[in-house]
């Protein structure tokens, strides 16, 4: 069933679960999911990566994205994270996971292998990197960029679903579309990246605006270029990536199983407390009314 749908606002309100999934390479449907909408929800802030899934696994509620679009049509720098996170926060979700293709830095992260990542660098241009702007200045916290809770209950659902799990991992964030040279690639390293990718910022900054517990897990198909004589070659990232599309399924079907029954409150559900600087009598109203979903919790309050 496809239908379209201006969702409203996406207050966090009762303690039940609904867990965003944006999927990366290789992960295009949930097909996991019960009961299964297929629905068009439009964001003042653009066209999102296409049509949200909503479905359940076991009574937990799911909104799947395709974060390259049906087919993968979007390349990194043209995915439009913003209108994504703002139509997850239009469906209600509490949490956001996404799961991501990533290369390896590091000799023990082999291909095949799963990676928590919990820090990221952000070597990304060009791409809109805030909800909020001129008229409207908010600054939040990003010491921590992900959710600790989440992301340990996914590394621990990858684990259940087979795959072998690394938790923590910095993401280096690089522009693409092409691989990384092997200056580079070596650079990162000694930088302290472990993983590298094109994709997670900034979708990560935007989720922490959105107040959306936000953890990524990634699924290591290379050794990108650092290791001499080899290379990245996409022939080899789509086979390692059509091994893990299953595990990845899996695994969020045990996360499903892992989520304790109800949600207690997180403290990003609040990372906008304190963070607006712009007086309320110099805020732009344009963009007062586009962050309804994003911001309304704040910008609504007495
Ligand atoms: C197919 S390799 C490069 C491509 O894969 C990753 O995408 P995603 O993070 O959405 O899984 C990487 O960031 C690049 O966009
Ligand atoms: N080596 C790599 N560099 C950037 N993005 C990737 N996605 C998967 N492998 C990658």
């Amino acid at each position: 069933m496809h239908t379209e749908q201006t969702a409203s606002h996406g207050h966090k309100t009762a303690a039940h679960w609904r867990i965003g999934i944006i999927g990366g390479s290789g992960i295009y449907d949930l097909s996991v999911l019960d009961e299964v909408q297929e629905i068009a929800v439009q964001s003042p802030f653009g066209a999102p990566s296409g049509p949200v899934t909503l479905g359940k696994i076991g009574g937990v509620e799911f909104v799947f994205l395709a974060r390259h679009g049906a087919g993968h049509r979007i390349p990194p720098e043209g995915i439009n994270h913003r209108a994504n996170i703002d139509v997850m926060k239009r469906c209600g979700v509490t949490d956001l996971v996404a799961i991501s293709a990533i290369g390896s830095l590091r000799e023990e992260l082999a291909p095949g292998s799963f990676v928590a990542v919990d820090q990221f660098i952000d070597r990304t241009h060009g791409r809109p990197q805030s909800f909020f702007g001129e008229g409207l200045v908010a600054h939040v916290s990003l010491a921590d960029p992900v959710c600790a809770r989440l992301s340990g209950l996914l590394g621990d659902a990858a684990q259940a679903a087979g795959a072998t799990v690394h938790r923590g991992g910095c993401y280096l964030a690089m522009q693409g579309p092409q691989f990384s040279t092997r200056a580079e690639s070596r650079l990162y390293r000694q930088w302290g990246a472990d993983v590298i990718g094109m994709t997670a910022l900034p979708e990560a900054r935007l989720a922490r605006e959105a107040e959306l517990p936000y953890a990524l897990i990634g699924m290591v198909t290379d050794y990108d270029a650092w290791r001499e004589g080899e290379h990245v070659d996409v022939a080899q990232v789509i086979e390692v990536m059509h091994g893990n599309a299953a595990t990845a399924r899996a695994m969020v079907t045990a996360l499903a199983g892992l989520l304790p029954p109800e949600r207690s409150a997180s403290p990003i559900d609040h990372a906008l407390d304190g963070a607006i600087m712009t007086a309320p009598a110099q805020r732009d109203p344009v963009l007062v009314a586009r962050l309804g979903a994003v911001a309304g919790r704040v910008l609504n309050e007495r």
